[in-house]
């Protein structure tokens, strides 16, 4: 495979209450695969790129099932290991009106938590790659994947292969442990060429306020993180306004070191599945990136994208580049 995107992640089953429904609720929960760097990899082969997914599986029906998915979603799983052990999962209770969703995770001592380094041939799986994906999720599971994380950084620095880093900030995650975010994110933000990433995630990165909404402030915010990461070339991230579970407003934001775009807000209603919508904008701001696309298509593919996303169940976003490109703000009556 040449010309590639290569993710590395943990790949997940999601166990979901049907809508509204607590969890003691109900008798049966839905299954989908996800992981957000899986999401961002379907994304990218549903929009008609070639895309390897690096992670390892459990050798078990549950891992057959997560290869599965992401073969049909047309990612290349050739590199996927397999051993004995568990899955990740996480289990989901949806929301509704103005209880929001939460998420319970199971994935501690999964295989690919427990994985290191050496159990990855990264130099093969990044040949002939254009990019790295990976995010701040990976680093969030325990000293072990923080290892993970760095040798994947280290591997695609090697190859001379640009990284596309998510911040994906998971407290859940970084709580279970005596972790140190600040430093671990910012030394893998070293070597990343484009951030996925509000002002408040480089907030975190470099230890200063960026509240507020305004428009200058994100301008302050990016600013900021070009100065500090001297690799960074693009920093994508959504201003999303809450009105209830089913109900966002939603606008994209492209920073470059020289311009900015930032979308004009469109108001999401109907959420059929809110999960997956962030790695969704992240892929079509991948898919618009690897094109070459100015700031302003760029933006407004990640927005078509995961606004999209938000009418799909599942954690995938499995649309076609026609679609994405046919999208507009106000929808449409059914086509025929
Ligand atoms: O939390 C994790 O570790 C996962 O990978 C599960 C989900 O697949 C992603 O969290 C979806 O991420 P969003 O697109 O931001 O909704």
């Amino acid at each position: 495979m040449i010309g590639h995107v290569l993710c590395f992640g943990e790949v997940l089953l999601r166990f979901a209450t049907p809508a509204a429904r607590l969890t003691v609720q109900c008798d049966a929960l839905d299954m989908v695969v996800g992981g957000a760097e899986a999401n961002v990899g379907a994304g990218l082969a549903s929009l008609g790129h070639g895309v390897r997914m690096l992670t390892r599986l459990p050798s078990s029906t549950l891992g057959d099932k997560a290869r599965a998915v992401l073969g049909a979603a047309g990612v290349d799983t050739l590199h996927i290991g397999r051993t004995a052990g568990r899955m990740g999962l996480y289990f989901l209770e949806s929301g509704a009106g103005l209880r929001p969703s939460s998420i319970t995770y199971d994935r501690a001592g999964s295989v690919f938590a427990n994985s290191a380094p050496d159990d990855f041939n990264f130099a093969s799986a990044l040949e002939g790659a254009r990019l790295l994906h990976l995010s701040g999720i990976t680093p969030a599971l325990g000293p072990g994947g923080v290892a993970l994380a760095r040798a994947a950084v280290a591997a695609a620095n090697a190859a001379g292969v640009p990284i596309c880093f998510d911040g994906n900030y998971r407290a859940l995650l970084w709580d279970a442990w005596d972790s140190d975010p600040r430093s671990i994110l910012t030394d893998l933000m070293q070597s990343a060429t484009v951030m996925i990433g509000n002002h408040r995630d480089i907030s975190l990165l470099l230890g200063k306020p960026f509240s507020g909404d305004a428009s200058d402030r994100r301008r302050e915010a990016a600013l900021a993180a070009f100065e500090a990461f001297p690799k960074l070339q693009l920093i994508a991230s959504t201003a999303r306004h809450v009105v209830n579970a089913g109900h966002h407003r939603i606008a994209a934001r492209i920073d470059t070191r020289d311009a900015a775009h930032q979308t004009a807000e469109v108001d999401v209603t109907g959420i059929v599945d809110r999960i997956g919508t962030g790695d969704a904008f992240a892929a079509g701001v991948l898919h618009k990136w690897l094109q070459g696309a100015d700031t302003v298509s760029t933006a407004q593919a990640g927005l078509a994208y995961t606004v999209l996303k938000h009418t799909q169940p599942g954690d995938m976003c499995l649309i076609g580049p026609a679609e994405l490109e046919a999208f507009s703000a106000s929808g449409g009556d059914v086509r025929r």
